[in-house]
């Protein structure tokens, strides 16, 4: 069976608030950046399934008769939006010689890959083929790298499965699937977010699947049509970090101490729900200082709660003094512990401040950059419509 080439790509995630609460059922808002990550999948005869991840220096090439090993004996087409089949997460831990302990990044990112496309093909024969992927997102920094990689896997991979059409016509340039589909995108890429990051929320596969900003609850997604143009700068602390070992961290916290964090999560809830009320008051009376004033102080309580939930870091309170002293609140986001914070800019907030705040901050070592917000959630390319210096890279491959 030979498959069809096919071209996808997603956006990777800030989380205004919520994160970490979001996992214990509490509201997340979280936005879609116009940073992606693309993908690239071409159907073989090589009777190999070969796998190039540039961005963390892994290329693998397996044998299909080895593979075909590893197929469950126990059912057949798995549905998507069950648990992970423990079964199959056993047998390719052993096979990429995994036997205890926590993944590694390349492990992570094979081990996904591998079991969304066994459990697509596992009832018919499976395909030869290579993926390629290349990402604009920092790797592990908190701006849903994990969860852009697993969209752009389960969207490609059902593609290539035929459990999905392929949505891009021959004179389109980029084309999104409907609403049924993209919610079988969703479903599968969240179990790659299972193995990711162990016990997902869900609201980063969400967000990349749909794009814009949305509200985020147990599951729920309920997107936000109507918000105000934010100016956000990102700083990333390169501080190297994992979401799986932060999200176990703060679950082993909840546990030692029940009565101190279940108000710390409620309080999280109320300001993501505080922030949301600010946001649609933006959008339907002028906006004005107080409005902003009260979004620079939700920031500085969450940062503080999340600091109390144990996921902050030396870097990211430099990063909040820095901004501090220009007048500008900051706080972490995604699952933090280093990684990339958010600064919001006010309207009035001067050119020359944020150039100078942007030098202070590159000064301690950080990247730092004004970004734009809510962009497309997964798409087909026509591979001739994606960037110059994206392709120069995926064609090594
Ligand atoms: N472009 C990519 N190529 C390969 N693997 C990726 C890519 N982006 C993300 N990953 C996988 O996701 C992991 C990072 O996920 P995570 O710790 O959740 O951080 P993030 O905040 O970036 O989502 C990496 O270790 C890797 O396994
Ligand atoms: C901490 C958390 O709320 C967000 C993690 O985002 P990231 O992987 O750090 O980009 C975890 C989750 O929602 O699954
Ligand atoms: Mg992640």
């Amino acid at each position: 069976m030979t498959v069809k080439d096919v071209f996808v790509s997603a956006p990777g995630k800030a989380i205004l608030h919520g994160e970490h609460a979001v996992v214990h059922g509490k509201v997340a808002l979280a936005v879609s950046l116009n940073l992606r990550t693309y993908l690239r999948l071409k159907g073989t005869t090589t009777g190999n399934v070969c796998i190039n991840l540039p961005n963390i220096d892994t290329f693998l090439c397996y044998d299909l008769s080895e593979l075909k090993q590893l197929i469950p004996v126990s059912c057949g087409k798995r549905e998507e939006g069950k648990p992970l089949d423990a079964e199959l997460v056993r047998k390719l831990r052993e096979f990429i010689g995994v036997t205890n302990g926590n993944l590694d990044t390349c492990n992570m990112a094979t081990l996904s890959f591998l079991y969304i496309y066994i459990s697509l093909f596992r009832s018919s024969e499976l395909p030869s083929l290579t993926v390629s992927v290349w990402s604009e997102l920092p790797t592990g920094a908190g701006l849903g790298s994990s969860a852009a990689y697993s969209v752009c896997l389960a969207s490609a991979l059902l593609c290539a499965s035929g459990a999905i059409p392929a949505p891009l016509k021959e004179s389109d340039q980029s084309a999104r699937w409907c609403q049924e589909d993209l919610e079988q995108i969703n479903s599968w890429a969240f179990q790659g977010e299972m193995i990711i990051h162990g016990n997902p929320s869900g609201v980063d596969n969400a967000v990349g699947t749909w794009g814009g900003m949305l509200r985020f609850l147990a599951g729920k997604i309920i997107p936000l049509s109507r918000v105000p143009l934010l100016r956000i700068l990102l700083t990333n602390t390169n501080v190297p970090r994992s979401t799986k070992v932060l999200v176990a961290g703060v679950k082993d916290k909840i546990n030692k101490f029940p009565s101190i964090m279940t108000p710390v999560l409620d309080s999280v809830d109320a300001i993501s729900c505080t922030c949301e009320k600010i946001l649609s008051e933006m959008t339907c009376e002028p906006i004005t200082g107080e409005h902003y004033n009260i979004l620079e102080e939700l920031i500085d309580m969450n940062q503080h709660h999340l600091n109390v939930m144990g996921v902050g870091h030396p870097s990211l309170d430099t990063l909040c003094q820095v901004t501090l002293t220009k007048g500008l609140h900051s706080k972490l986001t995604g699952a933090g512990g280093g990684g990339c914070g958010i600064t919001l800019l006010r309207p009035e907030t001067d050119s020359s401040v944020v150039q100078t705040t942007v030098q202070d901050l590159k000064d301690c070592g950080f990247d730092c950059w004004e970004t734009s917000i809510g962009g497309p959630g997964v798409q087909q390319h026509s591979p001739l419509s994606v960037k110059e210096e994206v392709l120069e890279i995926l064609n090594r491959y």
